[in-house]
């Protein structure tokens, strides 16, 4: 179980900043930003139980990835909580770090090594043994369709195979929690397939899974539960059924649209 409570996370703001944004501000105000202080997760609460997918939604800049930075121990919140099995990821970051699989916008791999071998050494960096890696690689290799270029080097891969080389890097030490951000922007329909077909795999395991993405349709095939955020703040937190339900038609993007139009919040 991952709990989410009240995150924050502020960040200050450097001379050349403050110049650009008060350029920008002429023509819009952040509600965000205050002195030199911007507040970029302003209120950010939700969870996700074992075997649920979450699906983070939020337009550009929203806080997105600032939150998931949070959630995976790579940003220190400002306030605010942040649970895994009842235990206190802000509290003791490093030692919760092990039991978190978070993939970023800058999670890679060694070019000059193989998948098999990148995998390996992040498996091994985690404690695994020979024995369990093995198996593991097998495993994470047969999910992610990644047998055929297991032994090819980072650096001659496609976007897409990169991407799910960097997912098995991710979750090779079987962690409690997985948090991937955008793990399928710009790869193609097949690599993008293979990637929600591996998020649905834990589906019922004892993991929560929470993904961001700018893909209604991902949300619509996979997730148990939507989190929207705007401006920071969470503006929708409950299941998808009661985020279709926001709209007569059912349609995610009229929800969507809505909701970040009107900025209501809606909790359910
Ligand atoms: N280190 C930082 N210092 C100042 N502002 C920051 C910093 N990091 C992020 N921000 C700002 O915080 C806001 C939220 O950024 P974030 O990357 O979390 O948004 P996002 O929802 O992931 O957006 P996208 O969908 O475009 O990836 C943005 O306005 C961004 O410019």
């Amino acid at each position: 179980m991952l709990e989410v409570k009240n995150l924050k996370k502020r960040f200050r703001l450097d001379n050349k900043t403050i110049k650009e944004n008060k350029k920008k501000n002429q023509e819009v105000v952040d509600v965000r930003e205050e002195g030199h202080w911007f507040n970029a997760v302003r209120d950010v609460s939700f969870s996700c139980g074992s075997g649920e997918v979450l699906g983070l939604l939020g337009p550009n800049g929203a806080g997105k990835t600032t939150s998931l930075r949070m959630l995976s121990t790579a940003l220190q919140p400002s306030e605010g909580n942040i649970m895994i099995n009842g235990d206190d990821v802000v509290a003791q970051p490093v030692a919760m770090r092990r039991r978190i699989g978070f993939l970023s916008g800058t999670t890679s791999l060694y070019h000059r090594l193989t998948v098999r071998e990148n995998v390996q050494y992040f498996g091994r960096l985690h404690g695994m043994n020979e024995d369990e890696l093995d198996k593991e690689i097998q495993k994470v290799f047969d999910l992610l369709d990644i047998h055929s270029f297991a032994d090819k080097k980072a650096d001659t891969l496609s976007t897409g195979m990169k991407q799910r080389a960097n997912i098995a890097r991710t979750v090779i030490h079987r962690p409690e929690v997985v948090v991937l951000d955008e793990p399928t922007t710009g790869l193609d329909v097949i690599s993008a397939k293979t990637i929600l077909d591996f998020i649905e795999s834990y589906k019922g395991s004892n993991v929560p899974v929470v993904f961001s993405t700018h893909h209604l349709h991902e949300v619509e095939k996979l997730c148990d539960r939507v989190v929207l955020i705007n401006h920071g703040t969470t503006q929708f937190n409950g299941s998808l059924q009661a985020f279709k339900a926001l709209s007569e038609t059912g349609n995610l993007y009229d929800v969507f649209v809505s909701l970040v139009e009107k900025e209501v919040a809606v909790t359910c």
